[in-house]
């Protein structure tokens, strides 16, 4: 039997080590990130089709009706969502494909997905996490309340997920292999339906 080509759903609290893990995974084993859309405008430094694909509210509505997106949301005002051409003609190929999300984006994915692996990615406890919160947050309070919130429910979904993998403070390396050995294992997995997006 010949390895299945896989989607990744990585998902955690907020500042947890999402896009650093993302990262490495990318240079060591070629996996393809799934580039968001968005209508929101590019922040300094940002660029079209690399951290976002950056639409219009009227081109994003399009889409929409066209059956272009696999999920999206309305996010405080903004669209977010990710394209099936970010998806399906990587699978197509036999490339694995890695979704990074939150909270409400994994239960969309997990009615959207057939064959996907949901990993929750998270520190050593939630001491960690808050203090993480705390630091990198405003000061306003009602701002780091919201973050607080947020954190609560993320950690409220890990029983949703397929692994839970922590990223321990100056450990990054070490939960890039552990994720990198999750991918291997499902790939081979005879139980796992192949990936594939529910139209
Ligand atoms: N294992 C680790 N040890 C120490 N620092 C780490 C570790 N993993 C990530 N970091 C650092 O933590 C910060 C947040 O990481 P990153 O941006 O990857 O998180 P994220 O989950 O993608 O965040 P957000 O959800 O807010 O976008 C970065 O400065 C990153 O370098």
């Amino acid at each position: 039997m010949s390895a299945k080509p896989l989607v990744i759903v990585l998902h955690g609290p907020s500042g947890v080590g999402k896009d650093s893990v993302i990262d490495r995974l990318r240079e060591r084993l070629g996996i393809h990130r799934a580039t968001s859309s968005t209508t929101r405008p590019p922040r300094p430094g940002e660029i079209d089709g690399v951290h976002y694909h950056f639409l219009t509210e009227p081109e994003f509505r399009r889409k929409i009706e066209a059956g272009e997106f696999a999920e999206w949301a309305d996010v405080y005002g903004d669209l977010k969502g990710v394209e099936r051409r970010e998806i399906e003609p990587f699978l197509a190929s036999g490339q694995d494909v890695i979704i990074r999300t939150d909270v409400q984006g994994a239960r969309t994915w997990r009615r959207k997905l057939e064959g996907a692996v949901f990993i929750f990615l998270t520190a050593e406890d939630r001491e960690v996490l808050r203090a993480r919160l705390a630091a990198r947050g405003s000061e306003d309070p009602e701002s780091l309340a919201r973050r607080l919130a947020a954190l609560e429910e993320e950690l409220a979904d890990i029983p949703n997920n397929d692994y839970v993998v922590i990223n321990r403070h100056g450990r990054l390396e070490e939960a890039v292999d552990e994720i990198a050995g999750i991918i291997a294992r499902e790939r081979c997995n005879p139980d796992r339906p192949p990936a594939r997006l529910i139209a």
